[in-house]
Protein backbone atom coordinates (compact mmCIF):
# COMPACT_ATOMS: atom_id res chain seq x y z
CA UNK A 1 0.00 0.00 0.00
CA UNK A 2 1.41 3.96 -0.91
CA UNK A 3 0.57 6.66 1.23
CA UNK A 4 -3.07 7.01 1.83
CA UNK A 5 -2.88 10.46 0.42
CA UNK A 6 -0.73 10.21 -2.54
CA UNK A 7 -2.16 10.45 -6.16
CA UNK A 8 -1.45 9.28 -9.40
CA UNK A 9 -2.28 9.96 -13.00
CA UNK A 10 -3.44 7.35 -15.39
CA UNK A 11 -0.58 6.98 -16.89
CA UNK A 12 1.70 6.11 -14.01
CA UNK A 13 -1.71 3.55 -12.83
CA UNK A 14 -1.45 2.00 -15.77
CA UNK A 15 2.39 1.29 -15.15
CA UNK A 16 1.82 0.05 -11.54
CA UNK A 17 -1.26 -2.02 -13.42
CA UNK A 18 1.04 -3.58 -15.47
CA UNK A 19 3.22 -4.28 -13.03
CA UNK A 20 1.16 -5.62 -10.57
CA UNK A 21 -0.07 -7.86 -14.03
CA UNK A 22 2.64 -9.74 -14.74
CA UNK A 23 2.84 -11.78 -11.49
CA UNK A 24 -1.10 -12.35 -11.16
CA UNK A 25 -3.51 -14.93 -12.86
CA UNK A 26 -5.37 -13.27 -15.91
CA UNK A 27 -8.46 -11.13 -14.40
CA UNK A 28 -6.92 -11.08 -11.07
CA UNK A 29 -7.45 -7.11 -10.85
CA UNK A 30 -11.02 -6.84 -12.31
CA UNK A 31 -12.05 -9.47 -10.01
CA UNK A 32 -10.88 -8.17 -7.10
CA UNK A 33 -11.84 -4.83 -8.29
CA UNK A 34 -15.34 -6.35 -8.80
CA UNK A 35 -15.22 -7.29 -5.19
CA UNK A 36 -14.51 -4.15 -3.76
CA UNK A 37 -16.85 -2.43 -5.12
CA UNK A 38 -19.69 -5.84 -4.04
CA UNK A 39 -18.15 -4.65 -0.99
CA UNK A 40 -19.16 -0.90 -0.91
CA UNK A 41 -22.13 -1.23 -2.53
CA UNK A 42 -23.63 -3.79 -0.32
CA UNK A 43 -22.88 -0.80 2.74
CA UNK A 44 -24.67 1.77 0.60
CA UNK A 45 -27.76 -0.25 0.54
CA UNK A 46 -28.11 -1.35 3.97
CA UNK A 47 -31.01 0.37 4.92
CA UNK A 48 -32.84 -1.06 1.73
CA UNK A 49 -32.57 -4.61 3.20
CA UNK A 50 -32.08 -8.20 1.39
CA UNK A 51 -34.14 -7.16 -1.98
CA UNK A 52 -33.06 -4.04 -2.50
CA UNK A 53 -32.78 -3.62 -6.63
CA UNK A 54 -29.66 -2.57 -8.13
CA UNK A 55 -29.09 -1.11 -11.64
CA UNK A 56 -24.84 -1.91 -12.94
CA UNK A 57 -24.05 0.01 -16.06
CA UNK A 58 -21.30 -1.26 -17.61
CA UNK A 59 -19.67 -0.03 -20.64
CA UNK A 60 -16.99 -1.56 -23.35
CA UNK A 61 -14.06 -1.82 -21.98
CA UNK A 62 -12.48 -2.98 -18.63
CA UNK A 63 -14.29 -0.43 -16.54
CA UNK A 64 -17.23 -2.29 -17.92
CA UNK A 65 -15.66 -5.57 -16.72
CA UNK A 66 -15.51 -4.24 -13.11
CA UNK A 67 -19.19 -3.81 -13.07
CA UNK A 68 -19.60 -7.35 -14.62
CA UNK A 69 -17.55 -8.46 -12.02
CA UNK A 70 -19.49 -6.63 -9.13
CA UNK A 71 -23.08 -7.60 -10.66
CA UNK A 72 -22.02 -11.47 -10.75
CA UNK A 73 -20.79 -11.25 -6.74
CA UNK A 74 -23.97 -9.08 -6.24
CA UNK A 75 -26.20 -11.79 -7.79
CA UNK A 76 -25.32 -14.47 -5.82
CA UNK A 77 -27.59 -13.06 -2.85
CA UNK A 78 -31.10 -11.97 -2.82
CA UNK A 79 -30.76 -8.69 -4.02
CA UNK A 80 -32.35 -7.58 -7.95
CA UNK A 81 -29.46 -6.89 -9.89
CA UNK A 82 -30.00 -6.04 -12.83
CA UNK A 83 -27.80 -4.89 -16.26
CA UNK A 84 -27.06 -2.77 -18.78
CA UNK A 85 -24.50 -3.85 -21.24
CA UNK A 86 -23.33 -0.86 -23.37
CA UNK A 87 -20.75 -2.86 -24.73
CA UNK A 88 -20.70 -5.28 -28.11
CA UNK A 89 -19.39 -8.31 -26.16
CA UNK A 90 -17.01 -9.04 -29.62
CA UNK A 91 -15.47 -6.33 -29.06
CA UNK A 92 -14.87 -6.23 -25.48
CA UNK A 93 -10.96 -6.66 -23.73
CA UNK A 94 -10.83 -10.41 -23.05
CA UNK A 95 -10.68 -10.37 -18.80
CA UNK A 96 -13.88 -8.11 -19.15
CA UNK A 97 -15.72 -10.83 -21.86
CA UNK A 98 -14.75 -13.42 -19.10
CA UNK A 99 -16.82 -11.10 -16.84
CA UNK A 100 -19.58 -11.07 -18.89
CA UNK A 101 -19.53 -14.62 -19.32
CA UNK A 102 -19.84 -14.74 -15.28
CA UNK A 103 -22.18 -12.11 -14.92
CA UNK A 104 -24.76 -14.28 -17.51
CA UNK A 105 -24.04 -17.06 -15.29
CA UNK A 106 -25.62 -15.41 -12.47
CA UNK A 107 -29.09 -14.28 -11.27
CA UNK A 108 -28.42 -11.29 -12.89
CA UNK A 109 -30.98 -9.69 -15.37
CA UNK A 110 -29.58 -7.95 -18.57
CA UNK A 111 -31.62 -5.40 -20.41
CA UNK A 112 -31.72 -3.27 -23.58
CA UNK A 113 -30.66 -0.06 -23.66
CA UNK A 114 -33.63 1.16 -25.74
CA UNK A 115 -35.89 0.09 -23.17
CA UNK A 116 -34.59 3.19 -21.45
CA UNK A 117 -37.77 4.59 -20.59
CA UNK A 118 -38.85 1.80 -18.43
CA UNK A 119 -35.53 1.66 -17.12
CA UNK A 120 -35.77 4.76 -15.20
CA UNK A 121 -39.42 4.23 -14.01
CA UNK A 122 -38.53 1.65 -11.93
CA UNK A 123 -37.02 2.72 -8.30
CA UNK A 124 -33.78 1.95 -7.92
CA UNK A 125 -31.77 1.49 -4.66
CA UNK A 126 -28.41 1.55 -5.84
CA UNK A 127 -26.69 2.24 -9.44
CA UNK A 128 -23.09 1.61 -10.37
CA UNK A 129 -21.58 3.53 -13.05
CA UNK A 130 -19.36 1.00 -14.59
CA UNK A 131 -19.46 2.90 -18.05
CA UNK A 132 -15.39 4.51 -18.54
CA UNK A 133 -12.60 4.98 -16.53
CA UNK A 134 -9.50 5.87 -17.34
CA UNK A 135 -9.96 4.78 -21.01
CA UNK A 136 -12.43 7.79 -21.83
CA UNK A 137 -10.58 9.40 -25.07
CA UNK A 138 -13.98 11.64 -26.13
CA UNK A 139 -16.71 12.88 -25.31
CA UNK A 140 -19.14 10.12 -23.90
CA UNK A 141 -21.58 10.11 -27.46
CA UNK A 142 -25.04 10.39 -28.31
CA UNK A 143 -25.55 6.16 -27.43
CA UNK A 144 -24.50 6.58 -23.62
CA UNK A 145 -25.58 10.23 -23.38
CA UNK A 146 -29.49 10.07 -22.46
CA UNK A 147 -28.02 6.65 -20.05
CA UNK A 148 -25.92 9.29 -18.00
CA UNK A 149 -28.81 12.24 -18.03
CA UNK A 150 -30.71 9.86 -16.77
CA UNK A 151 -29.18 8.70 -13.91
CA UNK A 152 -27.98 12.28 -13.12
CA UNK A 153 -31.52 12.74 -11.73
CA UNK A 154 -32.14 9.66 -9.85
CA UNK A 155 -32.69 10.28 -6.08
CA UNK A 156 -30.66 6.80 -4.90
CA UNK A 157 -27.15 6.55 -4.31
CA UNK A 158 -24.74 6.34 -6.95
CA UNK A 159 -21.38 4.77 -6.99
CA UNK A 160 -18.89 5.05 -9.62
CA UNK A 161 -16.22 2.49 -10.31
CA UNK A 162 -12.75 4.11 -10.60
CA UNK A 163 -13.94 7.41 -11.76
CA UNK A 164 -17.46 9.14 -12.22
CA UNK A 165 -17.69 7.94 -16.38
CA UNK A 166 -16.95 11.32 -18.06
CA UNK A 167 -14.63 12.71 -15.63
CA UNK A 168 -11.03 12.95 -16.75
CA UNK A 169 -8.73 11.42 -13.36
CA UNK A 170 -6.28 13.30 -14.43
CA UNK A 171 -7.91 16.69 -14.18
CA UNK A 172 -11.02 16.85 -12.76
CA UNK A 173 -12.26 18.06 -16.17
CA UNK A 174 -15.43 16.76 -18.03
CA UNK A 175 -13.74 14.77 -21.31
CA UNK A 176 -14.13 16.28 -24.45
CA UNK A 177 -15.90 19.25 -25.55
CA UNK A 178 -19.60 19.21 -24.61
CA UNK A 179 -19.06 16.25 -22.67
CA UNK A 180 -21.04 14.77 -19.86
CA UNK A 181 -20.42 12.57 -16.82
CA UNK A 182 -21.72 11.06 -13.76
CA UNK A 183 -22.43 12.38 -11.11
CA UNK A 184 -21.83 10.49 -8.04
CA UNK A 185 -22.23 10.11 -4.55
CA UNK A 186 -19.64 7.93 -4.39
CA UNK A 187 -16.87 6.70 -6.03
CA UNK A 188 -14.51 3.44 -5.55
CA UNK A 189 -11.12 3.92 -7.27
CA UNK A 190 -9.00 1.04 -7.84
CA UNK A 191 -5.17 0.80 -7.26
CA UNK A 192 -4.50 4.49 -5.92
CA UNK A 193 -6.25 7.52 -5.73
CA UNK A 194 -6.11 10.11 -8.67
CA UNK A 195 -6.09 14.01 -9.04
CA UNK A 196 -9.52 14.30 -11.40
CA UNK A 197 -11.15 13.08 -8.55
CA UNK A 198 -10.12 16.19 -5.83
CA UNK A 199 -9.86 19.67 -8.10
CA UNK A 200 -11.68 20.97 -10.70
CA UNK A 201 -14.96 19.33 -10.90
CA UNK A 202 -14.08 16.41 -9.47
CA UNK A 203 -15.58 17.09 -5.52
CA UNK A 204 -19.24 17.73 -8.03
CA UNK A 205 -18.81 14.27 -9.24
CA UNK A 206 -17.10 12.26 -7.73
CA UNK A 207 -18.82 12.70 -3.96
CA UNK A 208 -17.16 10.44 -1.50
CA UNK A 209 -13.68 8.90 -2.52
CA UNK A 210 -12.96 5.18 -1.56
CA UNK A 211 -9.62 4.07 -2.42
CA UNK A 212 -9.45 0.13 -3.14
CA UNK A 213 -5.71 -0.68 -4.35
CA UNK A 214 -6.37 -4.04 -4.88
CA UNK A 215 -3.80 -5.78 -2.71
CA UNK A 216 -1.40 -4.77 -4.99
CA UNK A 217 2.50 -5.85 -4.19
CA UNK A 218 4.36 -2.17 -2.80
CA UNK A 219 6.75 -2.94 -5.05
CA UNK A 220 4.57 -2.04 -7.79
CA UNK A 221 4.51 1.21 -7.06
CA UNK A 222 6.17 3.79 -8.45
CA UNK A 223 7.12 6.98 -6.66
CA UNK A 224 4.16 9.53 -6.64
CA UNK A 225 4.32 13.02 -8.04
CA UNK A 226 0.81 14.68 -6.14
CA UNK A 227 -0.27 14.01 -2.58
CA UNK A 228 -3.41 14.71 -0.79
CA UNK A 229 -3.38 17.67 1.52
CA UNK A 230 -3.13 16.36 5.50
CA UNK A 231 -1.87 17.54 8.50
CA UNK A 232 1.28 15.66 8.72
CA UNK A 233 2.64 17.14 5.98
CA UNK A 234 2.94 20.15 8.38
CA UNK A 235 2.32 19.07 11.81
CA UNK A 236 6.19 19.38 13.07
CA UNK A 237 5.95 23.28 12.31
CA UNK A 238 2.53 22.53 14.96
CA UNK A 239 4.72 23.64 18.22
CA UNK A 240 3.55 25.25 21.84
CA UNK A 241 5.09 28.25 22.59
CA UNK A 242 8.06 28.56 24.93
CA UNK A 243 7.33 30.33 28.05
CA UNK A 244 10.22 32.29 27.91
CA UNK A 245 9.22 34.35 24.45
CA UNK A 246 7.62 37.36 23.35
CA UNK A 247 6.44 39.51 20.68
CA UNK A 248 9.69 39.54 18.59
CA UNK A 249 9.34 35.65 18.48
CA UNK A 250 6.70 35.15 16.47
CA UNK A 251 7.31 37.96 13.70
CA UNK A 252 6.21 41.24 12.29
CA UNK A 253 3.60 40.82 9.40
CA UNK A 254 3.45 44.10 7.18
CA UNK A 255 0.23 43.95 4.98
CA UNK A 256 0.54 46.01 1.87
CA UNK A 257 -2.57 47.17 -0.47
CA UNK A 258 -5.69 48.73 0.55
CA UNK A 259 -5.76 51.55 -2.10
CA UNK A 260 -9.13 53.90 -1.82
CA UNK A 261 -12.34 52.08 -1.83
CA UNK A 262 -10.14 48.62 -0.95
CA UNK A 263 -9.40 49.27 2.30
CA UNK A 264 -10.90 46.21 3.86
CA UNK A 265 -9.23 43.83 1.98
CA UNK A 266 -5.43 44.75 3.65
CA UNK A 267 -7.39 45.06 6.94
CA UNK A 268 -8.93 41.77 6.33
CA UNK A 269 -5.61 40.04 5.75
CA UNK A 270 -3.79 41.93 8.70
CA UNK A 271 -6.48 40.81 10.73
CA UNK A 272 -6.14 37.26 9.65
CA UNK A 273 -2.35 37.73 10.02
CA UNK A 274 -2.49 38.71 14.00
CA UNK A 275 -5.36 35.70 14.51
CA UNK A 276 -3.35 33.48 13.06
CA UNK A 277 0.14 34.09 15.35
CA UNK A 278 2.25 37.19 14.06
CA UNK A 279 4.53 38.81 16.55
CA UNK A 280 3.09 42.46 14.74
CA UNK A 281 0.96 43.02 12.48
CA UNK A 282 1.14 46.22 10.06
CA UNK A 283 -1.23 47.12 7.79
CA UNK A 284 0.77 49.94 4.95
CA UNK A 285 -2.30 51.79 3.07
CA UNK A 286 -1.24 52.53 -0.50
CA UNK A 287 -3.89 55.99 0.13
CA UNK A 288 -4.50 57.31 3.07
CA UNK A 289 -4.42 55.41 6.41
CA UNK A 290 -6.98 55.16 8.69
CA UNK A 291 -5.85 56.27 11.99
CA UNK A 292 -6.60 52.49 13.67
CA UNK A 293 -8.64 49.46 13.03
CA UNK A 294 -11.36 49.92 15.61
CA UNK A 295 -12.45 46.63 15.39
CA UNK A 296 -8.84 45.45 15.51
CA UNK A 297 -6.82 48.37 17.39
CA UNK A 298 -3.66 46.00 17.64
CA UNK A 299 -2.74 46.28 13.66
CA UNK A 300 -0.75 49.36 13.08
CA UNK A 301 -2.18 51.40 10.00
CA UNK A 302 0.07 53.67 8.21
CA UNK A 303 1.05 54.61 5.01
CA UNK A 304 2.68 52.57 2.92
CA UNK A 305 5.24 54.73 1.68
CA UNK A 306 6.15 55.79 5.24
CA UNK A 307 7.06 52.07 5.68
CA UNK A 308 10.93 50.29 6.20
CA UNK A 309 10.64 47.05 3.73
CA UNK A 310 14.29 46.11 5.66
CA UNK A 311 13.00 43.36 7.82
CA UNK A 312 9.33 41.35 8.41
CA UNK A 313 7.48 39.39 6.44
CA UNK A 314 5.35 41.12 3.56
CA UNK A 315 2.14 39.98 2.37
CA UNK A 316 1.36 42.43 -0.73
CA UNK A 317 -1.59 42.67 -2.64
CA UNK A 318 -4.95 42.97 -1.14
CA UNK A 319 -6.81 45.52 -2.15
CA UNK A 320 -3.91 46.88 -3.77
CA UNK A 321 -4.80 48.62 -7.22
CA UNK A 322 -2.70 48.76 -10.00
CA UNK A 323 -1.88 52.39 -9.67
CA UNK A 324 1.59 53.52 -10.57
CA UNK A 325 2.42 54.61 -6.57
CA UNK A 326 1.04 50.71 -6.03
CA UNK A 327 3.65 49.21 -8.96
CA UNK A 328 6.22 51.39 -7.15
CA UNK A 329 5.49 50.54 -3.78
CA UNK A 330 5.73 46.51 -4.93
CA UNK A 331 9.14 46.85 -6.80
CA UNK A 332 10.53 48.05 -3.07
CA UNK A 333 8.92 45.00 -1.73
CA UNK A 334 10.33 42.43 -4.03
CA UNK A 335 13.57 44.08 -3.98
CA UNK A 336 13.84 43.53 -0.20
CA UNK A 337 15.60 40.07 0.75
CA UNK A 338 12.35 39.99 3.26
CA UNK A 339 9.31 36.49 3.00
CA UNK A 340 6.59 37.85 0.14
CA UNK A 341 3.22 36.34 -0.23
CA UNK A 342 1.89 37.99 -3.30
CA UNK A 343 -1.39 38.37 -4.05
CA UNK A 344 -4.43 39.80 -5.47
CA UNK A 345 -3.13 43.41 -7.90
CA UNK A 346 0.38 42.23 -6.99
CA UNK A 347 0.14 39.31 -9.12
CA UNK A 348 -1.97 41.52 -11.74
CA UNK A 349 0.83 44.46 -11.41
CA UNK A 350 3.55 41.47 -12.06
CA UNK A 351 1.86 39.62 -14.69
CA UNK A 352 1.90 43.02 -16.52
CA UNK A 353 5.15 44.27 -16.07
CA UNK A 354 8.59 41.99 -16.96
CA UNK A 355 10.73 44.13 -14.34
CA UNK A 356 8.26 43.16 -11.75
CA UNK A 357 8.72 38.99 -12.98
CA UNK A 358 12.00 39.14 -13.52
CA UNK A 359 12.10 40.38 -9.56
CA UNK A 360 9.50 38.21 -8.37
CA UNK A 361 11.56 34.94 -9.94
CA UNK A 362 15.17 36.44 -8.46
CA UNK A 363 13.39 37.06 -4.91
CA UNK A 364 16.34 35.04 -2.86
CA UNK A 365 13.83 35.11 0.52
CA UNK A 366 10.88 32.37 0.86
CA UNK A 367 7.97 33.63 -1.87
CA UNK A 368 4.80 32.28 -1.97
CA UNK A 369 2.01 33.52 -4.77
CA UNK A 370 -1.60 33.05 -3.94
CA UNK A 371 -3.48 33.05 -7.81
CA UNK A 372 -6.89 32.62 -8.10
CA UNK A 373 -7.48 30.88 -11.84
CA UNK A 374 -8.15 34.15 -13.69
CA UNK A 375 -4.69 35.69 -11.53
CA UNK A 376 -2.93 32.33 -12.47
CA UNK A 377 -4.08 32.90 -16.32
CA UNK A 378 -2.77 36.56 -16.68
CA UNK A 379 0.70 35.42 -15.02
CA UNK A 380 0.85 33.07 -17.87
CA UNK A 381 -0.45 34.83 -20.49
CA UNK A 382 -3.46 32.34 -20.95
CA UNK A 383 -7.20 32.24 -20.48
CA UNK A 384 -8.63 31.02 -17.01
CA UNK A 385 -10.52 28.27 -19.06
CA UNK A 386 -6.79 26.90 -20.10
CA UNK A 387 -5.76 27.55 -16.32
CA UNK A 388 -8.83 25.01 -15.01
CA UNK A 389 -8.40 22.57 -17.87
CA UNK A 390 -4.88 21.23 -15.94
CA UNK A 391 -4.97 22.73 -12.78
CA UNK A 392 -1.88 20.64 -11.63
CA UNK A 393 0.13 21.77 -14.87
CA UNK A 394 -0.42 25.10 -14.42
CA UNK A 395 0.51 25.18 -10.56
CA UNK A 396 3.19 23.40 -11.58
CA UNK A 397 4.57 25.56 -14.55
CA UNK A 398 3.73 28.93 -12.40
CA UNK A 399 6.25 27.48 -9.27
CA UNK A 400 9.06 26.66 -12.01
CA UNK A 401 8.73 29.80 -13.42
CA UNK A 402 8.71 32.03 -10.63
CA UNK A 403 10.97 29.57 -8.47
CA UNK A 404 8.47 29.81 -5.53
CA UNK A 405 5.04 27.65 -3.88
CA UNK A 406 2.52 28.64 -5.51
CA UNK A 407 -1.34 28.35 -4.13
CA UNK A 408 -3.82 28.12 -7.19
CA UNK A 409 -7.21 28.68 -5.18
CA UNK A 410 -10.32 27.26 -5.87
CA UNK A 411 -12.44 23.74 -5.29
CA UNK A 412 -9.36 21.44 -5.00
CA UNK A 413 -6.76 24.28 -3.99
CA UNK A 414 -3.07 23.36 -5.82
CA UNK A 415 -0.37 23.91 -3.92
CA UNK A 416 3.06 23.54 -6.10
CA UNK A 417 6.60 23.51 -5.15
CA UNK A 418 9.67 23.13 -7.33
CA UNK A 419 11.09 19.84 -7.07
CA UNK A 420 8.57 18.68 -4.70
CA UNK A 421 5.41 16.83 -4.87
CA UNK A 422 2.34 18.84 -5.84
CA UNK A 423 -0.70 18.83 -2.98
CA UNK A 424 -4.28 19.19 -3.62
CA UNK A 425 -5.96 20.76 -0.42
CA UNK A 426 -8.94 18.06 1.05
CA UNK A 427 -10.68 21.21 3.32
CA UNK A 428 -12.61 23.58 2.41
CA UNK A 429 -16.38 24.19 0.48
CA UNK A 430 -18.25 27.16 -1.62
CA UNK A 431 -18.76 29.10 1.51
CA UNK A 432 -15.51 30.01 1.05
CA UNK A 433 -17.15 31.32 -2.56
CA UNK A 434 -17.35 34.71 -0.82
CA UNK A 435 -15.28 38.18 -1.28
CA UNK A 436 -12.43 38.57 1.39
CA UNK A 437 -11.73 34.57 1.83
CA UNK A 438 -8.89 35.12 -0.19
CA UNK A 439 -7.74 38.08 1.80
CA UNK A 440 -7.54 35.82 4.74
CA UNK A 441 -5.48 33.28 3.42
CA UNK A 442 -2.89 35.55 2.03
CA UNK A 443 -2.55 37.30 5.44
CA UNK A 444 -2.25 33.54 7.06
CA UNK A 445 0.33 32.58 4.58
CA UNK A 446 2.08 35.91 6.00
CA UNK A 447 1.68 34.95 9.80
CA UNK A 448 3.16 31.09 9.67
CA UNK A 449 6.13 32.27 7.10
CA UNK A 450 6.86 34.83 10.37
CA UNK A 451 6.95 32.37 12.86
CA UNK A 452 9.22 30.58 10.78
CA UNK A 453 7.69 28.14 8.94
CA UNK A 454 9.17 27.37 5.20
CA UNK A 455 7.11 28.38 2.45
CA UNK A 456 5.74 24.96 1.52
CA UNK A 457 4.53 24.12 5.12
CA UNK A 458 3.13 27.58 5.31
CA UNK A 459 1.42 27.56 2.20
CA UNK A 460 0.05 23.96 2.81
CA UNK A 461 -1.09 24.22 6.47
CA UNK A 462 -2.53 27.71 5.80
CA UNK A 463 -4.94 26.05 3.04
CA UNK A 464 -6.07 23.32 5.32
CA UNK A 465 -6.55 25.48 8.16
CA UNK A 466 -8.66 27.69 6.50
CA UNK A 467 -10.70 25.14 4.40
CA UNK A 468 -11.16 23.39 8.27
CA UNK A 469 -12.15 26.47 9.65
CA UNK A 470 -15.05 27.12 6.79
CA UNK A 471 -15.93 23.28 7.17
CA UNK A 472 -15.98 23.96 10.80
CA UNK A 473 -18.37 26.93 10.54
CA UNK A 474 -20.48 25.34 8.17
CA UNK A 475 -21.22 22.58 10.52
CA UNK A 476 -22.29 25.00 13.26
CA UNK A 477 -24.83 26.31 10.65
CA UNK A 478 -22.79 29.12 9.71
CA UNK A 479 -22.47 29.13 6.14
CA UNK A 480 -22.46 27.91 3.68
CA UNK A 481 -24.74 30.36 2.40
CA UNK A 482 -23.72 33.92 3.56
CA UNK A 483 -20.24 33.26 5.40
CA UNK A 484 -18.32 36.15 5.68
CA UNK A 485 -14.79 36.23 5.24
CA UNK A 486 -14.67 38.48 8.90
CA UNK A 487 -16.52 35.60 10.39
CA UNK A 488 -13.58 32.89 9.11
CA UNK A 489 -10.50 34.98 10.85
CA UNK A 490 -11.90 33.41 14.75
CA UNK A 491 -12.75 30.10 13.41
CA UNK A 492 -9.10 29.60 11.94
CA UNK A 493 -7.23 30.73 15.13
CA UNK A 494 -9.56 28.10 17.09
CA UNK A 495 -8.50 25.41 14.46
CA UNK A 496 -5.08 26.27 14.63
CA UNK A 497 -5.08 26.30 18.36
CA UNK A 498 -6.63 22.85 18.37
CA UNK A 499 -4.10 20.98 15.97
CA UNK A 500 -1.27 22.18 17.81
CA UNK A 501 -2.76 21.48 21.10
CA UNK A 502 -2.97 17.73 19.31
CA UNK A 503 -0.04 18.26 18.31
CA UNK A 504 2.08 18.57 21.11
CA UNK A 505 3.87 15.90 23.37
CA UNK A 506 2.42 15.70 26.69
CA UNK A 507 2.56 19.55 26.92
CA UNK A 508 6.20 20.05 26.11
CA UNK A 509 7.76 22.31 23.48
CA UNK A 510 9.70 19.92 21.19
N1 LIG B 1 -6.59 -3.66 -16.97
C1 LIG B 1 -6.71 -4.09 -15.72
O1 LIG B 1 -6.15 -5.07 -15.30
C2 LIG B 1 -7.55 -3.35 -14.78
C3 LIG B 1 -8.37 -2.31 -15.23
N2 LIG B 1 -9.24 -1.75 -14.41
C4 LIG B 1 -10.35 -0.97 -14.93
O2 LIG B 1 -10.14 -0.70 -16.29
C5 LIG B 1 -10.40 0.65 -16.58
C6 LIG B 1 -9.67 1.05 -17.79
O3 LIG B 1 -10.11 0.19 -18.78
P1 LIG B 1 -9.92 0.50 -20.32
O4 LIG B 1 -8.53 0.88 -20.58
O5 LIG B 1 -10.41 -0.71 -21.03
O6 LIG B 1 -10.82 1.75 -20.54
P2 LIG B 1 -12.34 2.08 -20.16
O7 LIG B 1 -12.28 3.21 -19.22
O8 LIG B 1 -13.13 0.90 -19.77
O9 LIG B 1 -12.92 2.65 -21.52
C7 LIG B 1 -12.38 2.24 -22.74
C8 LIG B 1 -13.46 1.74 -23.64
O10 LIG B 1 -14.34 2.78 -23.91
C9 LIG B 1 -14.36 3.04 -25.33
N3 LIG B 1 -14.54 4.45 -25.47
C10 LIG B 1 -13.69 5.43 -25.15
N4 LIG B 1 -14.28 6.63 -25.30
C11 LIG B 1 -15.55 6.36 -25.71
C12 LIG B 1 -16.66 7.19 -26.01
N5 LIG B 1 -16.57 8.50 -25.92
N6 LIG B 1 -17.81 6.59 -26.39
C13 LIG B 1 -17.89 5.27 -26.47
N7 LIG B 1 -16.86 4.45 -26.21
C14 LIG B 1 -15.72 5.00 -25.83
C15 LIG B 1 -13.10 2.50 -25.86
O11 LIG B 1 -13.29 2.20 -27.21
P3 LIG B 1 -12.35 2.78 -28.38
O12 LIG B 1 -11.78 4.10 -27.88
O13 LIG B 1 -11.33 1.74 -28.54
O14 LIG B 1 -13.29 2.97 -29.48
C16 LIG B 1 -12.92 1.28 -24.97
O15 LIG B 1 -13.73 0.24 -25.44
C17 LIG B 1 -10.02 1.36 -15.33
O16 LIG B 1 -10.61 2.62 -15.23
C18 LIG B 1 -10.51 0.37 -14.27
O17 LIG B 1 -11.89 0.57 -14.03
C19 LIG B 1 -9.43 -2.35 -13.11
O18 LIG B 1 -10.21 -3.48 -13.32
C20 LIG B 1 -8.13 -2.78 -12.51
C21 LIG B 1 -7.49 -3.76 -13.37
N1 LIG C 1 -15.92 26.14 -3.92
C1 LIG C 1 -14.85 26.30 -3.14
N2 LIG C 1 -14.33 25.27 -2.45
C2 LIG C 1 -13.25 25.44 -1.68
N3 LIG C 1 -12.61 26.62 -1.53
C3 LIG C 1 -13.08 27.66 -2.20
C4 LIG C 1 -14.22 27.57 -3.03
N4 LIG C 1 -14.45 28.79 -3.57
C5 LIG C 1 -13.50 29.61 -3.09
N5 LIG C 1 -12.67 28.94 -2.25
C6 LIG C 1 -11.51 29.51 -1.54
O1 LIG C 1 -11.82 30.83 -1.12
C7 LIG C 1 -10.73 31.71 -1.34
C8 LIG C 1 -11.16 32.79 -2.36
O2 LIG C 1 -10.09 33.58 -2.72
P1 LIG C 1 -10.19 34.75 -3.80
O3 LIG C 1 -10.88 34.24 -5.00
O4 LIG C 1 -8.84 35.32 -3.95
O5 LIG C 1 -11.16 35.78 -3.09
P2 LIG C 1 -10.94 37.30 -2.65
O6 LIG C 1 -9.96 37.90 -3.60
O7 LIG C 1 -12.29 37.93 -2.76
O8 LIG C 1 -10.46 37.28 -1.25
C9 LIG C 1 -9.60 30.84 -1.82
O9 LIG C 1 -8.83 30.38 -0.74
C10 LIG C 1 -10.32 29.67 -2.48
O10 LIG C 1 -9.55 28.49 -2.54
K1 LIG D 1 -16.94 4.62 -14.15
Amino acid sequence: MPSPTALFSASEIRDIERAAQTTLPAGTLMQRAGEAAAELALELIQSAGDTANVLILAGPGNNGGDALEAAYRLAQGSLEVTIVLCADPARQPLNARQALLRAQSSAACFVDTDLRDDLFAEKWDLVIDGLFGIGLTRAIDSTVRPLVQAVNVLACPVLSLDVPSGLDADTGNIVGENGIAIRASHTITFIGNKPGLHTAHGKDYAGAVRVASLDIDEACFIPFHAELNDVRLFSSHLRLRMHNSHKGSYGDVTVIGGARGMGGAAILAARAAAKSGAGRVYAAFIDDAPTHDSLQPELMCRNAVDHDFASGTFVAGPGLGISSTARNILERALNAQVPLVLDADALNLIAADTKLQTLAARHASPLILTPHPLEAARLLGVSSATIQDDRLAAARQLARLFNATIVLKGSGTVIATPGDNAVINTTGNPALATAGTGDVLAGMCGALLAQGWPEREAAVGAAWLHGHAADVLVEQGIGPTGLTASELIPAIRASLNQLINKNAQHGRTL
